[in-house]
């Protein structure tokens, strides 16, 4: 089988960098980009196979670039859906380049500005209120950026928050690990694809590939989350209860609902939900039904993915 192509917010050793090589190993090839939409554009594109990118965080909540992707405004992204997800653990460390002389601990008083994904802030939030209160932050577009950004800027006493792997990758030092809020920190991925694609159609399903070709046919059928999207009448009352009523009737479990601004007017909304249907619901299109009633009450509606829920084995 020819290669595999697996798209992920680089540059590399990020932790979305970290959770592709969890997923796929090392033997696919791994293509960094610059932002979750160039992650997108190249699913869509069909440039990869897949692409894989963070939806929600433990400690921070959802990552908003993400949804805003998958509200998809524009229509670029008609042909992406959601076949997988993964839990990453996921420890932020203070990261300083290697001739800082070592720091007198718990005074960071030298460092004078601090970079990371905007994400990383939200979960290192104590440790930033009692050592970096009013210390400068620069937001970038991933945390091994920000690793990058202090390893290559020799005139400034600038620290990033990042991974382990990010220090060894770009050369930096761990002034202080494990600085999340929260020890159990967890960002959920989802692994995107393309639906029209050949090169993907002729893999049976993406847990296939997560299990290296050997997925035996569960004698049990595994919990599956699907992702809708859809927009309703605002003015008409009822009318989000009785879209969410169609989920209910067809035996799925609400697990979260979202919303992103619609960007017609105030006050209007794209909303997210996701759902898991049970076990023990055998049928293939029940999917596909829920798409057929929830027309009859929003505007819009779209079916963003359905795949294996792995919240219980993710520990
Ligand atoms: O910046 C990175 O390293 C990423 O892969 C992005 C990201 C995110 O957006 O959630 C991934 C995991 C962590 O939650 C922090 C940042």
């Amino acid at each position: 089988m020819e290669q595999l192509q697996v798209a992920f917010l680089g540059p590399p050793a990020s932790f979305s960098h970290q959770a592709a090589l969890e997923v796929f190993g090392s033997s696919v090839n791994l293509i960094p980009q610059t932002s979750f939409a160039d992650a997108f554009a190249a699913v869509q594109q069909q440039q990869v196979d897949y692409a894989i990118i963070p939806v929600e965080n433990s400690t921070n909540g959802v990552v908003v670039q993400t949804f805003d992707l998958f509200a998809d405004r524009q229509g670029l992204y008609k042909d992406v859906k959601v076949c997988g997800e993964h839990y990453l653990a996921v420890h932020h460390c203070l990261l300083i380049r290697k001739d800082i002389s070592p720091l007198a601990r718990p005074d960071y008083g030298s460092i004078k500005k601090l970079y990371t994904h905007p994400q990383a802030w939200g979960q290192c939030d104590k440790f930033l209120s009692l050592y970096f209160k009013g210390v400068e932050r620069q937001d970038t577009s991933s945390t091994s950026k920000g690793a990058e950004i202090v390893a290559k800027k020799q005139d400034e006493h600038g620290a990033a928050i990042a991974s382990r792997f990010a220090a060894e990758y770009h050369g930096v030092e761990v002034a202080e690990a494990n600085i999340e809020d929260d020890h159990g920190n967890k960002t959920r991925f989802l692994i995107i694809e393309n639906t029209q694609s050949d090169h993907t159609n002729r893999i049976a399903s993406f847990e296939e590939v997560r299990s290296g070709g050997t997925a035996q046919a569960p004698t049990l059928k595994p919990a599956r989350k699907s992702l809708f999207s859809f927009t309703i009448n605002q003015d008409l009352p009822g009318a989000l209860a009785d879209a969410l009523l169609v989920f209910k009737a067809e035996g799925f479990n609400l697990t979260s609902i979202n919303s992103r601004p619609s960007q017609r007017g105030p006050g209007q909304y794209i909303f997210f939900v996701e759902c898991q249907l049970d076990q023990s619901i055998q049928c293939d299109d029940v999917v596909s039904r829920v798409l057929q009633s929830l027309r009859a009450f929003t505007v819009t509606c779209r079916e963003l993915g359905t795949w294996k829920d792995t919240l219980q084995l993710s520990g």
